[in-house]
């Protein structure tokens, strides 16, 4: 029997507002949420590859929680290749799933039947994922193109510039408008490293509507995936905080706690 989880109306509560507004209002971008789970020194997972489980039981059911109340879930694909996620809400009763959306410029996900994702739509308790990529569709096996058809996912294909190792990177405003266009209204951003600290570039500060990150008292140690974005500095080259959070609240579950706050206000 697939796990059922229970989050109570007084801790939803709690969360409110740092959430998604409950009716879809007309808006220029998505609701745009980054949320992960984080060692006491930053880490995300004790490696690159990793699958680490950081969060309790009760901060496990706030972030499934949090995926009812977004119309989609992004990931990076090294995330996918590391945890073959099954990215669905498995809060008990939830009458609502969010689309995965894997972030795969290169193609490095070769989507299999057996990938924990698209067992979960087949039993009915998730989506399938849309593959953001800058390759073009003659790129796309036609296995792959096929298996995600079945199981109502997609390729999508978005413009992308060079990065200075020679990787394809996209511009975050053009990611989240073409989740609009799919009438993906909110987004739930869960990681891993490399999308969370792009995404905290100021740049894209604007973007960003909420910001909810667990917190779990344990030092997962050196080398594992670290939240540290780029280091800003100013015209003199003195270095800057490269982002702040205001409006901030904590919430304990368990013996993990939970921070909200907000980059910018819209
Ligand atoms: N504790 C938590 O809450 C979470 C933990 N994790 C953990 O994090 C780890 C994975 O994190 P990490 O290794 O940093 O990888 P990510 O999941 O962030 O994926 C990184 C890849 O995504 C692509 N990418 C990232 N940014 C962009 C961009 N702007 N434009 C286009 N493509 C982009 C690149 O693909 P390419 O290389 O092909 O160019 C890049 O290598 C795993 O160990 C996982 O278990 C993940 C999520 C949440
Ligand atoms: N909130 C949170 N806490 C942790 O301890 C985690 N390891 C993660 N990881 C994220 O959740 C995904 C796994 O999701 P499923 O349980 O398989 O649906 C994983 O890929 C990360 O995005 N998150």
């Amino acid at each position: 029997m697939s796990e059922k989880l229970t989050f109570s109306a007084s801790a939803a509560a709690s969360l409110e507002p740092h959430l998604p507004p409950g009716e879809a209002q007309p808006s220029k971008q998505p609701f745009v949420t980054l949320t992960f789970a984080t060692s006491l020194d930053s880490s995300l997972s004790l490696a690159p590859g990793v699958r680490t489980h950081l969060s309790g039981p009760g901060s496990k059911a706030m972030t499934h929680y949090l995926r009812s109340r977004h119309a989609a879930i992004l990931v990076g694909v090294s995330t996918v290749l590391a945890d073959n996620p099954g990215l669905n809400c498995r809060i008990a009763d939830s009458t609502s799933q969010p689309r995965p959306i894997v972030i795969d410029p290169h193609l490095r996900w070769k989507p299999r039947s057996t990938d924990k994702v698209f067992d979960i739509c087949r039993s009915g308790d998730g989506l399938a994922p849309f593959i953001v990529t800058g390759l073009s569709k003659d790129h796309i096996p036609k296995e792959q193109q096929e298996l995600l058809q079945h199981h109502g996912g997609k390729y999508i294909h978005i413009p992308s510039t060079k990065s200075d190792n020679d990787r394809m990177r996209f511009d975050w405003d053009i990611v989240f408008q073409v989740l609009l266009a799919e009438g993906l209204t909110s987004v739930m951003v869960e990681g891993g490293g490399q999308i969370i600290n792009s995404l905290l570039h100021p740049t894209y500060h604007k973007l960003i509507d909420s910001v909810i990150v667990t917190i779990a008292p344990t030092w997962l140690g050196k080398g594992g995936v670290v939240v540290s974005p780029d280091r800003v500095c100013d015209a003199q080259g003195t270095p800057q905080a490269a982002a702040r959070l205001s409006q901030v609240s904590w919430h304990p579950f368990g013996e993990d706690v939970v921070l909200c706050g907000k980059l910018h206000s819209r």
